[in-house]
């Protein structure tokens, strides 16, 4: 079964076009057999000993054909013409030995058969098709029995010198062409390396980026560095807010005012729907050199993008490496816009925007880690707790109070440093965390907690829609690790906010 299987397969193995080494000695090979044939004919006439060469030689006349088929047919095409040639210096050494060694003919025909073997396959190669020539004249010779015949006519002879002189010219334009072909596909394979490497940069910058500005900017300082030729320059807009959010980027674009300028209309159009016509060109820059624009139709949910090149022209190569790194660009961008937004959410409060107690533990633990771990850096905590919610909340219902607490955050906001973390703790508890920081920094912010935010009022809506004025009350308690352990800092804050809060309840009862 496998067998009949195999053989059926080989019978229909469909002729497609050969290799190019194939498909190149066509025409040479044909114009030797050809150039042969002729030479046979004339020494035949010559000799007048006729059809006993002309017949076995229109048979020559058929090899060509019979070589292009079998590199046509063969599955290793390259190997089958490798092994025409050899059989050309085996066919060949038999017909110098028909036309009794004609010294011209043989020299130059044995000469063309090892230097095409010796182009194809080097020496090893050469060497089997001067044992092959050799082994046909020898063994033709063998069985047909020796003449030598050196010299035929000037005629022949110049026929002979011309057919030759023509072989080698179409042997070296074949050799040119071949070269001109693996020059372009060196440049070729050379320039989809650059891609190659661009794209991989892109994917490592997308990696270590930790916001789009950045991943814009060193994405396209890769790119640039990857092909200095060209400028680049990257534009990217949120479709529902394209006046709020935007980023761009550029890396060796050399912009004219004016062409800053087209630039800025065209992304002023950007939010209309992108088209599908791929790469744009944008007109003549006043520098020359003209942009084309690659949109990122399709590729981004939520946001509108264009990478933009400057470049002599736009050739298939570059519109190619222009849709790959706008590929990879877009899904590096998604990605990150993404995990930014993943982020966000497990970080941060609904309600208030301040960092989460998530985030906040998260934080606390490795500054524990940073103090009990050589050089034993220094942190601080201020706990803080909104008096009267659950009043609020009863009063004038649940968004009054939500009001409440956000106006609380803004109010808190004011008065921490950016180094400062402030994160809502729980429903009316707030925290500070200080790191590297002693007990002197949660004091300041206490006391500014208490000059600032302490007995002020506050405007919220009750839910019959009436504003309502409220009070601004905080219990607050600070500590340090220079005081506690490490892991006990949160615990004494707390434990001192409570103290306060008693007191102050005391107080107020007395008052
Ligand atoms: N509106 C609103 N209320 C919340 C939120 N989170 C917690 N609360 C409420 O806040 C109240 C907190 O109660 P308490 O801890 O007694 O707070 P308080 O009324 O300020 O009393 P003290 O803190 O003891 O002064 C509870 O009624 C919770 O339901 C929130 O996100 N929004």
């Amino acid at each position: 079964m496998l067998t009949i299987k195999t053989l059926s397969t080989r019978a229909r193995l469909p002729l497609k076009a050969p290799h190019r080494l194939a498909l190149a000695t066509l025409a040479p090979r044909s114009f030797a057999f050809c150039h042969t044939f002729g030479l046979t004919v004339w020494i035949a006439l010559a000799d007048g000993n006729g059809w006993s060469l002309i017949l076995p030689g229109l048979l020559l006349l058929l090899w060509p054909a019979v070589a292009y088929l079998h590199a046509a047919r063969a599955q290793d095409s390259k190997h089958a013409e490798f092994k025409n040639l050899l059989c050309d210096s085996l066919l060949f050494g038999v017909w110098c030995s028909v036309l009794d060694f004609y010294v011209l003919a043989t020299l130059c025909i044995g000469l063309a058969c090892f230097m095409n073997n010796m182009v194809v396959g080097g020496p090893r190669r050469m060497a089997a098709s001067m044992a092959l020539f050799a082994g046909g004249a020898l063994g033709w010779s063998a069985l047909a029995g020796v003449d030598f015949r050196p010299y035929v006519s000037a005629g022949v002879d110049i026929y002979q010198g011309a057919g030759a002189v023509v072989y080698f010219l179409a042997i070296a334009q074949v050799m040119y062409g071949q070269n001109r072909k693996i020059g372009r596909s060196m440049g070729e394979i050379k320039y989809q390396n650059r891609v190659f490497h661009a794209l991989l940069d892109l994917g490592v910058v997308a990696n270590r980026a930790s916001n789009i500005h950045t991943l814009l900017d060193d994405a396209l300082k890769h790119l640039h560095a990857d092909f200095p030729e060209y400028g680049f320059a990257v534009f990217l807009q949120e479709r529902s807010r394209p006046e709020v959010t935007r980023y761009a980027a550029v890396a060796g674009l050399r912009l004219h005012p004016e062409d800053e300028r087209r630039l800025g209309s065209l992304l002023a159009t950007l939010h209309e729907p992108p088209t599908d016509a791929g790469t744009l060109e944008l007109s003549e820059t006043a520098v020359g050199e003209p942009l084309y624009a690659t949109p990122m139709a399709g590729r981004l949910s939520s946001y509108d993008g264009w990478l933009i090149v400057s470049a002599p022209k736009l050739d298939g190569a570059l519109e190619r490496m222009l849709t790959l790194c706008v590929d990879q660009l877009a899904a590096a961008t998604e990605n990150k816009l993404l995990h930014l937004a993943l982020k966000e959410t497990a970080e941060r409060d609904g309600l208030t925007g301040l960092y989460n107690r998530g985030f906040f533990e998260s934080v606390l633990q490795l500054s524990i880690e940073g103090k009990t771990q050589p050089p034993g850096l220094e942190f601080a905590v201020l706990m803080m707790d909104v008096d009267g919610l659950k009043k609020v909340n009863d009063h004038y219902g649940h968004v009054a109070g939500d009001q409440f607490i956000t106006t609380v955050t803004e109010r808190l906001k004011m008065q921490c440093r950016e180094t400062d973390i402030l994160a809502r703790y729980g429903g009316d508890e707030f925290v500070i965390l200080f790191p590297s920081a002693d007990l002197a920094a949660p004091n300041r912010v206490a006391e500014l907690i208490r000059t600032h935010l302490e007995g002020q009022r506050c405007v919220i809506t009750s839910q019959h829609g009436k504003p309502v004025e409220v009070e601004l009350r905080l219990s607050l308690g600070s500590a340090s690790s220079t005081e506690v352990p490490a892991q006990e800092v949160l615990a004494l804050a707390d434990h001192r906010m409570y103290e306060d809060k008693t007191q102050r309840r005391r107080q107020r009862a007395l008052g």
